[in-house]
């Protein structure tokens, strides 16, 4: 039974605390049945950790959780499952060699005596997929699904059997615009039939576009409860998450004098010929589609795409293509979208982390008031929130890690800076900050290759947008020419294109 409006789950001081670090202070939420309500805060202010007591794969220090007025604070996380409460966490990934049915029915496999009965398996998926409107092949591997249908997937999985609470933690996370929309369109199909939801973002539009309720936190307390966020424009939005009004950095465009980077022909694996190049000093954006050749190519440069031909020069010198430490030693940096995969070694210190794979020397031996020296310098610019700088780099909030890896990629002094998706999961008022540190960058001849969904993002900070369409470079805009508008119209052409 629900009830629009009433108390669906409430916490009366809900507290962690990690050591002697206080991730939540006593709090005092309700989220009412019915509703889509935003947890927001910067990175690191405790919204994973209150997803996670909620959802019972953290045990709190002390406080209740109470759902439709039941006391559930000592239910075990199956337990929770069982009353309907779920959690997608920010790396929810599916086990991509199982296929989408046993992804979605795990662990509680139909069987005929000792076996799998898979004939009933894919029925009962099937009759899921298709009760949620999800058209997937139901017995393909859950790893050959796009990312947005891994996260349908993710979804659907909270769905079934019991569910009346699903808490999506970043769940737009490395997803374009158009896979942003098709996701909030089915979760407000999914509202309008009574699901209540906990969505969990970064971007102030997302909230405004989906959520009927705010809950807002800072360094651990509740600072809001129970706004609604449609009634409120970005900047404010802004304010109550940083406490402080968030200035947006809009770069003063710049046009490059000397060639820094020079791509001809390159072709890797399906993609290409493309030939390119960036200035010294100068912040070029890639657009394109997957398979356009804007990622394929930005890799292949950094040396992490095998090349077949072509030639990358940098400052006048040609590059063994294929080779990453080659690319890294010429003072390349490639800053990935996947940081989960490539970036982070988890039991290392934040302090160490930094200087990862470039430690500094003395006289032989490591220096470490320089790695202290790099921490700090990071550390002040960047704000991690962190309980200190020997904290292991896997205990940080997932913005607080990103952070990490781009201070890491910085503390290299590289010469070209390529970054992709640099503000991933990166709170509003740090993503100002980061932008400001890389335009500085540019002013000792720093170039950059930029990839970002978000079009705003891009048209704050390039020089010039150069677009790829399956897989050869297609165009160009410079100065005045670059807005959201038609950086859009760029991808929407090539989506004609494809589609032709
Ligand atoms: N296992 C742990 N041990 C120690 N500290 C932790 C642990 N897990 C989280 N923390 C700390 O608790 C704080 C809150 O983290 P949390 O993941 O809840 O932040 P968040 O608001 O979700 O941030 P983000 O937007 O970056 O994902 C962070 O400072 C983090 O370092």
């Amino acid at each position: 039974m629900t009830d629009p409006g009433a108390p669906l789950l409430e916490t009366r001081g809900l507290s962690k605390v990690y050591g002697r670090f206080t991730a939540l202070h006593p709090t005092d939420i309700t989220v009412e049945e019915g509703s889509i309500h935003g947890f927001l805060g910067k990175n690191g202010a405790g919204k994973s950790t209150l997803v996670k007591l909620i959802a019972g794969s953290e045990r709190p220090t002390a406080g209740q959780i109470l759902f439709r007025g039941e006391d559930i604070t000592h239910l075990p996380l199956v337990r929770r499952r069982e009353l309907g409460i779920h959690l997608l966490s920010q790396h929810a990934e599916v086990v991509a060699d199982l296929s989408v049915a046993e992804n979605l029915l795990l662990p509680d496999y139909p069987r005929r005596g000792p076996f799998v009965d898979r004939r009933a398996m894919n029925a009962r998926a099937r009759e899921l997929l298709d009760r949620y409107d999800v058209p997937f092949p139901v017995d393909q591997p859950a790893g050959s699904l796009s990312a947005p249908d891994q996260r349908r997937l993710g979804i659907v999985r909270t769905l079934v059997g019991e569910s009346a609470l699903v808490m999506l933690d970043e769940p737009t996370t490395a997803l374009s615009q158009e896979e942003r929309s098709s996701l909030f369109d089915w979760v407000r199909s999914l509202n309008a039939g009574g699901q209540t939801f906990v969505f969990i973002s970064h971007f102030n539009n997302e909230i405004q576009a989906i959520c009927n309720r705010a809950t807002v936190l800072r360094d651990g307390h509740v600072v809001a409860d129970g706004a609604d966020p449609r009634t409120m424009g970005s900047a404010e939005i802004s304010e109550l998450v940083v406490g402080t009004a968030v200035d947006e950095f809009v770069r003063r465009p710049r046009t490059a004098e000397q060639e820094r980077l020079v791509v001809t022909d390159l072709v890797t694996e399906g993609v290409g010929p493309l030939s390119f190049s960036v200035g010294a000093g100068e912040i070029v954006g890639f657009v394109g589609l997957p398979g356009s050749g804007a990622q394929e190519s930005a890799r292949a440069v950094a040396g992490l795409r095998p090349v077949q031909s072509g030639s990358v020069v940098l400052d006048g010198r040609e590059l063994r293509l294929g080779d990453v430490r080659g690319a890294l030693d010429s003072g390349m940096a490639y800053l990935t979208n996947d940081r989960h995969g490539e970036g982070i070694v988890g039991p290392m210190s934040v302090r160490e982390s930094l200087r990862m794979g470039n430690w500094p020397s003395r006289g032989g031996l490591l220096s470490e008031a320089e790695v202290t020296r790099t921490y700090d310098k990071y550390h002040s610019r960047m704000h991690f929130r962190v309980a200190g700088p020997d904290q292991p780099i896997e205990e940080l909030s997932g913005g607080n890690q990103q952070k990490i890896i781009l201070g890491r990629l910085l503390a290299r002094e590289p010469v070209v800076l390529i970054l992709d998706e640099p503000t991933l999961g990166v709170d509003v008022s740090t993503k100002e900050e980061v932008h400001r540190l890389i335009d500085e960058l540019t002013d000792s001849g720093l170039a950059v290759i930029l990839l970002a969904y978000d079009t705003d993002e891009m048209v704050r900070m390039v020089d010039r947008v150069v677009a790829f369409t399956d897989g050869k470079v297609t165009g160009e805009l410079v100065g005045a020419e670059i807005s959201a508008d038609a950086i859009l119209a760029r991808l929407h052409h090539q989506s004609e294109l494809a589609d032709a």
